[in-house]
């Protein structure tokens, strides 16, 4: 079957009006990035908040455009919204998603006064995801740099809890929140924004509103690192939403099982589709380290994660053991590197953040930035 062209899609998208009748979508800059995975086509379109729901016909309109394309099997197309003007308020206002013309991951803007945007993924929930990017962070604080955490699962926010964080952000000038702070590190997290017994019942356009705002109206700056603590698996929601962060790179998270390494895969996938390059594979749960004797054991059959990073040509970052102190502090809410930063598992957070590290200073996918001499 013949590849599916953005450029056919734009082209067609290009027909549709836009909202006031006037121009049409693609040259008002409404069409975000495109996403083309095996006969599905997914984008956003940005609307004015007051006007979503007056605004479904529109986004039906673009999908229905897309769907008679040649290859097309089916579409998501999600509205985000565009916010008029500012309230101050300390609960989540409607956001403002920039308008972006169709461009390529790689192209989308950047957020002032941030050096670079990390991802910290897992193909599937459950393998420690959040403890690992909590440590991370904590770890690449430690090795000097100013970091902020996102928490971009935005259905189960775990980082107001990892980081023994409760209360709400303030606004700073009505408009921009100011976010969190533990352990030395900025924090923001859907949780700090909603009351924890709120059902999560997010309509896709609002879960993209809800991460828009909290990566570009929060006070980040100046960071060097933004650690985005990413929702766990690899469907279409998790798609749209690296699609929708300027990321430099992404960690995947993965235990030493098989089948966790199928859905590591899964990830590493995910993040091609989208151009963001991959930094390496951490194995989380690795091995444990017996309190008692000092013995090694590798309950899951260490090793598995090295393994398929060699295999796929990824970095492989390193490996985390399964302790019952990391656990313990990542529940209570004293993650370990902060709280015990002479311990050896702190030590091995901080080895790993320090990979991270010079793998986003030395630019996509680990690999040494080229050498330039002037002769
Ligand atoms: N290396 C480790 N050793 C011991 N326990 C760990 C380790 N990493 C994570 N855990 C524990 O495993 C549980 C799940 O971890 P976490 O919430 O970080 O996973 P997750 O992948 O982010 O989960 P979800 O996908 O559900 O958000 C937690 O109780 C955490 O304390």
């Amino acid at each position: 079957m013949a590849p599916i062209e953005r450029d056919a899609i734009l082209a067609r998208l290009a027909t549709i009006p836009g909202p006031d009748g006037s121009g049409d979508i693609v040259s008002l800059g409404l069409v975000s990035d495109i996403v083309v995975n095996a006969g599905k086509v997914m984008f956003s379109i940005t609307v004015d908040a007051a006007r979503a729901a007056a605004m479904e016909p529109l986004r039906a309109r673009a999908a229905e455009a897309v769907k008679t394309l040649p290859g097309v099997e089916s579409t998501l197309v999600i509205l985000t919204a565009e916010r008029k003007g500012g309230a101050g308020q300390t609960a989540p206002a409607p956001p403002r998603a920039p308008a972006q013309p169709a461009a390529s991951a790689s192209g989308k803007p950047g957020i002032p006064g941030v050096g670079a945007i990390v991802a910290v993924a897992s193909g599937k929930g459950g393998v420690g995801k959040s403890t690992t990017a909590v440590n991370l962070a904590l770890g690449l604080a430690a090795n000097g740099l100013k970091v902020g955490l996102l928490d971009a699962d935005i259905y189960g926010p775990s980082v107001p809890r990892l980081l023994g964080l409760s209360g709400r952000p303030q606004t700073q000038d009505g408009r921009t929140l100011v976010p969190m702070q533990a352990f030395g590190i900025k924090a923001m997290s859907m949780g700090f924004l909603v009351e924890e017994d709120t059902p999560m019942i997010w309509r896709g356009p609002m879960v993209m509103s809800a991460l828009t705002q909290m990566l570009r109206e929060v006070a980040w700056a100046p960071l060097d690192i933004l650690v985005v603590d990413m929702p766990p698996g690899t469907g279409d929601a998790q798609l749209t939403m690296a699609q929708q962060v300027p990321l430099a790179g992404a960690v995947i998270v993965s235990t030493p099982q098989d089948l966790a390494l199928i859905d590591a895969r899964k990830g590493l996938g995910m993040f091609r589709k989208v151009n963001v390059p991959v930094l390496g594979i951490v194995e989380n749960m690795s091995y444990f380290l017996c309190p008692h004797c000092g013995g090694r054991s590798d309950i899951f059959g260490h090793g598995g994660a090295r393994h398929e990073a060699e295999k796929l040509d990824i970095p492989f970052l390193g490996e985390i053991p399964l302790e019952l102190a990391i656990r313990e502090t990542s529940d209570a809410g004293t993650p370990i590197v902060a709280t015990a930063p002479e311990s050896a598992h702190a030590a091995v957070y901080r080895t790993i953040a320090g990979r991270i590290a010079a793998a986003v200073a030395g630019g996509a996918g680990a690999k040494p930035a080229p050498r330039i001499v002037i002769e």
